[in-house]
């Protein structure tokens, strides 16, 4: 038997790559993952090693045996996970497999949904829920000690919560004079009054802060209970290399619900059959929708496809976008595009790329590069088969067994239908009629459409959908959940439209110098992430150098992108997402490029010496950046008489002829128009009391600290140090 890869001899036996290298590993074969090579003689000793394990085993295992068995096959295969990982190149490489392994499934942890990731602990939640359900079984129920509410409560609702019949909380409302049907809905005070009539105290939740625990608090993601789901893709690359082409490409040959009457329209995203497992595509071209989905919270995209055209090789947007898609710590797979063309040189997009640690498995490296020509669909088989062998090794799993999750990829205001959303399910299954809240916005999923127009009653995991039925327009990157009650749905949509209004007006805290030590302080930040952008590559080498060698507190300082010109609004956008500040050495930010900063709240520091960027980024980290002042003049005070009191000195007897003179202001004495001292208030009067402050044609009596030699007729001009954002 010639040599091959595991995950070829895995499709020879009908087993995942996971399982094979479990089982290699188990075997003393070293592999380090599914694009490892094997041999003959390995694999019949792999062969034997499993009929010796089966006979001797499985057989007589006991249950906890299999489920420990399972476990380590599983850590094993964890190993394997990471190795695609290879995706994740930028950070990990150099490391060891085992620190990688365990950095990388930290980050797995992180990819995952937060419901997700605590799947792994849901059996010991659960046992604790069961335990209570088991013990209220036994009991009669007891009157809570507190029960809680948000916004009202019918009175079916409040007698369920304090464990009472209906009928009973009716008549007492009787007896307080309020009449009322079991669904009549109570306010807070009727509320409080029943339920401290039985001793029971009373709190209102937030509802605000509801969708967001409701999503994390999640009970039902038993990992018995997840399903293999579709993974989603992400097509980036540089303008012109072919990206659209490709997912039109895609679309074309592999959609696989073309019936007559099923326009083909356009919607964010679409779903494809390849050997009978699905591929879903984000329609988003560009890394910065990407990014901007990133930015606010959504981690769609499970793989990346970077696609670069064999003719034009590796150009700054590709490697924006490779920067991007390593940030989000999704796997990259290379497609080598415009095959067809004479000067097609995919050699030389592998060299290029291999300077940004995607190195070809031909070369000895990690990184999945598939040739394509977009516009003939040559290699596009090829191009699913790795998409799907690379999900494969992720695992990419969903519960479709609940109430619908997932994340906005586009909407817009459609003049007949109204709002009209596009949806990715990430978990949960979605059907018609279900009340959602969507990012800011409410409703109910009044119809359900797929990527080719044609109406589905329901979406699983991992399925992109069209719906209507939204109170608004909800913007790309925001996150859905379906409630179960509508009444439910719309309180928590309203709170959320009210809190994003409320976040408005606040500005957002991201790391700004300014701010920086404090964050470090606080403990809040463990590393800066700095985007670099300056005139010549020189420089960006320069600055990068100096600035990966600061340590303060433990602080490392992490540069996420470089690039020679202008800071653009990809960088902004990206710096945003990261959460990362921008440096421009000797460069400045275009017009998109400031406004969105402004926007975001990103920081944006320019500068002309490259001292000074070291310098100040290390200022910031020990906190040691002088705030900037900014003078403001508060009045003028003109003296009029002097009192010489000898435990005192001398006291301006004054008139404030505009604005005011505070207590803690600070004063110039000017005399005939000179400045003859600048200093303090040492004590300001009305009469024998003193005052904080003394406005506009009133009198006061005033002493200056340090300063005795006041005249009359001198003019005092008080002013105040106002601490200003730094710019
Ligand atoms: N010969 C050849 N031309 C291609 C191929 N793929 C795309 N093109 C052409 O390249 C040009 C750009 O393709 P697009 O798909 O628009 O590229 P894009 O990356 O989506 O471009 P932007 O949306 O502007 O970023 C078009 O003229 C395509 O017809 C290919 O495989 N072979």
């Amino acid at each position: 038997m010639p040599k091959m890869r595991v995950y070829e001899y895995a499709k020879s036996v009908n087993k995942s790559s996971k399982e094979v290298v479990a089982d290699l590993k188990a075997n003393n074969i070293a592999v380090s993952n599914h694009m490892s090579v094997i041999d003959d003689k390995q694999i019949k000793q792999l062969e034997q090693g499993k009929t010796i394990e089966k006979k001797d085993g499985t057989m007589a295992q006991s249950d906890n045996q299999k489920q420990s068995q399972k476990k380590t096959a599983n850590e094993s295969a964890g190993v394997q996970k990471s190795k695609p990982a290879n995706h994740r190149q930028g950070k990990n490489q150099g490391q060891q497999p085992q620190q990688r392994n365990k950095k990388n499934n930290n980050q797995q942890q992180k990819k995952q949904h937060p419901a997700q990731a605590r799947g792994n602990h849901g059996p010991g939640k659960r046992g604790k829920s069961n335990k209570n359900q088991k013990r209220r079984g036994k009991e009669a129920p007891k009157t809570p000690e507190k029960i809680t509410f948000s916004g009202s409560l019918s009175v079916a609702e409040l007698a369920e919560k304090l464990k009472k019949d209906t009928s009973e909380i009716i008549k007492k409302l009787m007896s307080l004079g309020v009449m009322a049907t079991k669904n009549e809905e109570l306010e807070k005070t009727s509320i409080e009054l029943i339920a401290n009539d039985y001793g029971v105290t009373v709190e209102e939740e937030e509802i605000v802060d509801q969708l967001d625990i409701e999503l994390y608090e999640d009970p039902d993601d038993d990992p018995d209970k997840l399903e293999e789901r579709a993974p989603v893709v992400t097509i980036m690359g540089h303008v012109d290399h072919g990206k659209t082409t490709l997912l039109d490409g895609i679309r074309k040959t592999k959609v696989t619900d073309t019936e007559a009457g099923g326009i083909t329209q356009h919607i964010g995203a679409y779903q494809v059959e390849e050997n009978g497992k699905k591929v879903t595509f984000l329609d988003t071209p560009g890394h910065a929708a990407f990014t901007t989905m990133r930015a606010r919270g959504a981690q769609a995209t499970d793989i990346t496809i970077l696609v670069v055209a064999a003719d034009d090789g590796v150009m700054p947007q590709t490697v924006e976008a490779l920067n991007h898609a390593k940030a989000a710590e999704v796997p990259i797979i290379v497609a080598v595009n415009k095959m067809d063309k004479e000067n097609a040189n995919p050699d030389r997009v592998m060299q290029e790329l291999t300077e940004y640690q995607l190195v070809p498995e031909a070369w000895g490296g990690e990184t999945i590069f598939v040739n394509v020509s977009a516009v003939k669909g040559d290699g596009i088989d090829e191009l699913l088969e790795m998409i799907l062998l690379v999900a494969e090794v992720e695992e990419l799993k969903a519960n479709p067994a609940k109430r619908a999750q997932g994340t906005v990829v586009e909407a817009e205001l459609d003049k007949g239908r109204g709002p009209v959303a596009t949806l990715l399910v990430q978990g949960g299954t979605m059907n018609v009629g279900d009340p959602v809240v969507v990012g800011n916005t409410y409703g109910r999923v009044r119809a359900m459409t797929n990527e080719v127009g044609r109406r589905v009653k329901n979406a699983g995991p991992s399925t992109p959908v069209e719906i209507t039925g939204l109170n608004g327009v909800p913007e790309a990157g925001d996150q859905f959940l379906v409630f179960a009650d509508e009444k439910k749905a719309k309180q928590i949509g309203e709170g959320r439209a009210n809190r994003a209004k409320e976040a408005e007006r606040k500005q957002t805290s991201r790391v700004s110098l300014d701010d920086l030590f404090h964050q470090i302080q606080e403990g809040e930040i463990k590393e800066i992430n700095i985007i670099i952008k300056a005139d010549v590559q020189g420089s960006v080498e320069a600055v990068r150098g100096s600035l990966e060698k600061i340590d303060v507190a433990g602080v490392k300082v992490n540069i996420i992108h470089t690039g020679v010109g202008a800071i653009t609004e990809s960088d902004v956008i990206l710096a945003s997402a990261s959460n990362a500040i921008v440096i421009g050495f000797n460069v400045r930010p275009g017009a998109n490029a400031k406004r969105t900063a402004e926007v975001e709240d990103v920081d944006i520091r320019l500068h002309r010496v490259i001292y000074n960027a070291i310098e100040e980024i290390e200022a910031a980290m020990k906190g040691l950046l002088d705030p900037e002042y900014e003078e403001k003049i508060v009045g003028h005070v003109e003296v009029r008489q002097l009192f010489k009191v000898s435990r005192i000195g001398t006291i301006a007897g004054s008139y404030v002829t505009d604005g005011k003179i505070t207590r803690h202001a600070n004063v110039r004495v000017v005399r005939d128009g000179v400045v003859v001292h600048d200093g303090q208030v040492d004590a300001l009067k009305r009469f024998k009391d003193d005052v904080r402050e003394v406005s506009r044609n009133y009198e006061c009596g005033i002493t200056l600290e340090n300063f005795n030699d006041i005249k009359e007729g001198d003019m005092l001009e008080a002013y105040v140090m106002e601490e200003v954002p730094r710019t």
